[in-house]
């Protein structure tokens, strides 16, 4: 199987995303982990651009072994100079050098004719060859150069010493099929071609970096550019995990082989992300926190059934510990019952489904349930028929005036099957109320926060009170609703309360079985 090189460029290109900046030391640990992840050249930075920068590409070259380090420089002696300074010390010194080939860069940026671009670049091939054993060489803006034109500067570039050249979409303008054909026509119009490696470089600002890479691939490219997660200038670079898992899983296909350890990819997905601040949108391909979850009960089923029915990668090849069925109101009863076995509920058919009636209700008010939301739901079914209790609301009252504390009159129905009334004051109707209900509940309780929300629209809309208490030293969210307000508070604060209760019972259950 023919193989690839890959050429990381997270902390080059990926570092020139806007907002990014990575010191040495984060450098380094980014580094180490892109060695662990198997690319074949890593570029540290442009060594240039700063002496911060310099400095970092210097340890990264002193530092790595298993990958070649590079640094960029522009088609001038004292940026290859200081990228000598910074890789001097690497094993085997490489150098990319780069100059734009588009009639636009070379008329209103270089200022340059085609003609002193092609000597420009022949003649910092040839001074950079004098220290770097390896030179890479980029045509700027190749996509939207000159074909001919183009043929004829890699040709000259490969005279004077390159053995890469690098073909990159600077602007993310290809279309795949454009992308493939350029490299096919570099291919059979520059003579010499064979002697160099030839290399794809995709931004993503049409949202084709990935689909280009592949293309150029099919097409002969011997090398492909990246980062991690696709960050970069603009819209970002092609992400390698992307392409590197899609010619693995399509091998059947691109027939391509790569050195990537494929499951480091996670990790290194994770520590770029958390070194540049930059967050993985969750539902991106490979890496993002939604590409092994499923939510809806028709893919849980069958992934329950057999994994291969919605993955067609395992999280495992890419080091992601498991997939993810996450419960909400799209679930069936087979991802529910699945989780409830895996929490230790072994409920029968009648109760699982009392439960997974109570759990559709729920699922509808709230966006995802909790594991703390299941085990109360499904500790109420399973206490059903043992002799456990909890607090019952039967009345509560208040009784206001403006400019007096207001007095609440809360009745309710203990574990213990007794009525217990209390009647307290508090700065405000609902403080009253938990004032009096803390008279009532046996045990040291603490209001930690509290809300309420109206459900649905319009004046006659349900009341939902959302309370977070301790009780007893254990902390849980309690919730509950009622066409009023304070009566919705109340049934929150015990909620709550019996939440906590339910589940110290539930714990001694189990110890007792
Ligand atoms: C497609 C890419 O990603 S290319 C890489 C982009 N990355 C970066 O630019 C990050 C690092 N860059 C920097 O720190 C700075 O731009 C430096 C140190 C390189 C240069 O800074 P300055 O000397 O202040 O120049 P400035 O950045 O404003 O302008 C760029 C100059 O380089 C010239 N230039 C641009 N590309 C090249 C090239 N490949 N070869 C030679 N000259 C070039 C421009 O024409 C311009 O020249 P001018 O001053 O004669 O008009
Ligand atoms: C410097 C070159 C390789 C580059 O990043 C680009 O053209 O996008
Ligand atoms: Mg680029």
């Amino acid at each position: 199987m023919r193989k690839i090189d890959i050429f990381d460029t997270t902390l080059r290109d990926g570092e020139q995303s806007a907002g990014v900046n990575l010191n040495t030391a984060e450098k380094l640990e980014i580094a180490k982990q892109l060695e662990k992840f198997g690319v074949d050249v890593m570029e540290a930075g442009f060594p240039a651009a700063s002496p911060g920068d310099l400095d970092a590409v210097k340890k990264i070259a002193s530092t790595i072994k298993d990958s070649s380090v590079t640094g960029l420089a522009r088609s001038v002696k004292s940026d290859i100079d200081h990228a000598w300074e910074a890789l001097k010390v690497a094993e085997c010194p490489r150098l990319h050098v780069f100059i734009a080939t588009s009639p636009i860069h070379m008329t209103y940026k270089l200022k340059q004719t085609p003609e002193q671009v092609v000597q420009t670049t022949i003649d910092t091939i040839k001074y950079a060859k004098q220290f770097f054993p390896i030179v890479q060489w980029s045509a700027e803006d190749a996509f939207r150069s000159d074909r001919a034109f183009l043929a004829q500067i890699v040709e000259q570039a490969i005279k004077a010493g390159a053995s890469v050249i690098n073909i990159p979409d600077t602007v993310g303008y290809a279309t795949p099929q454009e992308y493939g054909a350029l490299f096919k026509y570099l291919k059979e119009n520059v003579p010499n071609i064979e002697e160099a490696k030839l290399s794809a470089h995709c931004h993503n600002d049409l949202g084709m970096a990935v689909a280009n890479t592949l293309a150029a691939i099919q097409n002969g490219a011997d090398q492909i550019e990246g980062t991690i997660n696709g960050i970069g200038e603009r819209a970002g670079n092609v992400a390698l995990e992307e392409v590197g898992v899609a010619l693995y899983t399509r091998k059947d296909f691109y027939q391509i082989g790569t050195n990537l350890t494929l499951n480091e990819i996670k990790r290194t997905s994770q520590l770029v992300s958390k070194l540049t601040g930059m967050a993985v949108q969750a539902n991106k391909a490979v890496v993002g926190k939604n590409a092994f979850a499923h939510e809806s009960g028709i893919h849980q089923d069958g992934v329950l059934k057999e994994p291969t029915t919605y993955e067609i990668i395992t999280p495992e090849l890419i080091g992601e510990t498991s997939n993810n069925l996450v419960l909400g109101k799209h679930s069936g009863r087979h991802a529910f019952q699945d989780r409830a076995k895996s929490m230790g509920f072994e409920l029968d058919s009648e109760s699982l489904n009392q439960a997974f009636i109570q759990f559709k209700k729920l699922a509808d008010r709230k966006k995802e349930i909790t594991d703390e939301d299941l085990w109360t739901i499904l500790t109420n079914e399973q206490l059903k028929d043992s002799e456990t209790a909890v607090y019952e609301l039967e009345t509560v009252g208040v009784q206001y005036k403006s400019a007096q504390d207001p007095f609440a009159t809360v009745r309710v129905k203990t574990p213990a099957g007794k009525i217990v009334e209390e009647t307290t004051s508090g700065a405000g109707s609902v403080e009253a109320i938990f004032n009096a209900l803390e008279k009532i509940v046996e045990g040291k309780v603490h209001v930690l926060d509290y809300r309420v929300s109206s459900i649905g629209k319009g004046r006659d809309a349900l009341a939902e009170a959302v309370i977070n208490l301790t009780f007893n030293e254990d902390d849980l969210v309690g919730r509950d609703s009622a066409q009023d307000v304070l009566e919705a508070s109340a049934k929150a604060y015990l909620n709550a309360v019996n939440r906590i209760l339910l589940q110290s019972q539930m714990k001694q259950l189990l110890i007792t079985v």
